[in-house]
Order: C-alpha cells, then sequence, then structure tokens
C-alpha cells in the first residue's frame, strides 16, 4: 500500500518538470494518477528539490485548513503549478488551466520521521 509520504510526493512533488507549456497539467495530472475514475478539481505540483519541501515541516508552524495544528507555511516562495480543472470538462476527458508561480507553500506534516503527508495550500 501506498504510503502517504509517498502519495504526496506523487500528488505534488515534479522537482525537475520536463513538459512545461499548456499541457504540463494534462499530461501530469493522468501521468502521476489524479484522473482514475474522477477528474481531481485542484492540484499543485511544487518545482523544488524534494530535501526543500521536506525542510518545510520544520518551518512556520500554523493551524490547516480543516483545524489541524499540523500544517507549515514555507519560509521561502517556491515555484510552483497549479492545475485546475476547466469549467466544463467532463470525465474521463480531464482538461486543466496549467498556471505556474512562485508562491509560499503550506503543508501539512506527521509521522516520524515527520515529513509531508497533504498540501494544504499556497499563499
Ligand atoms: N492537517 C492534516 N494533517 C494530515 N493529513 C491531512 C490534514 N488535512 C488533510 N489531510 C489529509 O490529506 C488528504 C487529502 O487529500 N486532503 S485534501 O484536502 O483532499 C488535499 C487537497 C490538495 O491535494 C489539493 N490542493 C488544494 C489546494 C491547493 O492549493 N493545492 C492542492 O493541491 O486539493 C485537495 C482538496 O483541497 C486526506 O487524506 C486528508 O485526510
Amino acid at each position: 500500500k501506498e504510503s502517504r509520504a509517498m502519495k504526496f510526493q506523487r500528488q505534488h512533488m515534479d522537482s525537475n518538470p520536463t513538459n512545461y507549456g499548456p499541457n504540463y497539467c494534462n499530461e501530469m495530472m493522468r501521468r502521476r494518477q489524479m484522473t482514475d475514475g474522477r477528474c481531481k478539481p485542484v492540484n499543485t505540483f511544487v518545482h523544488e528539490p524534494l530535501a526543500d519541501v521536506q525542510d518545510v515541516c520544520l518551518q512556520g508552524n500554523v493551524t490547516c485548513k480543516n483545524g489541524q495544528p499540523n500544517c507549515h507555511r514555507s519560509v521561502s516562495k517556491m515555484n510552483i503549478t497549479d492545475c485546475h480543472l476547466r469549467r466544463g470538462s467532463r470525465y474521463p476527458k480531464c482538461t486543466y488551466e496549467t498556471t505556474q508561480e512562485d508562491k509560499y507553500i503550506i503543508v501539512a506534516c506527521e509521522g516520524d520521521p515527520y515529513v509531508p503527508v497533504h498540501f494544504d495550500d499556497s499563499v
């Protein structure tokens, strides 16, 4: 069974993006298995080294959207791509808007080792 840490990496880590461009999300959402059975509506990929994203768990502690206290905000802005399902897109044809930006990320961390298990938001 896939661990939550590995699921986070599958869904949110892309340190060395190769296929940048307007089709990045259409390809990556499928390649990372977020369009099986349904189109995941929103998903962020982080284009930084895994170690830098894991370090966020040691950075600014903030409350998560769901009220849990185990979220952390990066001290630096990170290069990310937000994938948003286009209006009118119908499964199995999952069509995404690709938006690249530099923002602070907020992740939830758990476990020992204490690592990212959930992407909460970018600000
Ligand atoms: N504090 C916690 N501590 C530990 N675990 C926690 C905690 N909170 C949730 N989980 C768990 O995480 C799992 C999970 O999939 N949560 S999820 O909200 O649906 C993920 C969101 C995110 O993937 C995506 N999104 C969203 C915004 C954005 O900018 N970028 C972006 O990518 O959209 C999704 C829906 O919003 C679930 O098992 C839940 O139990």
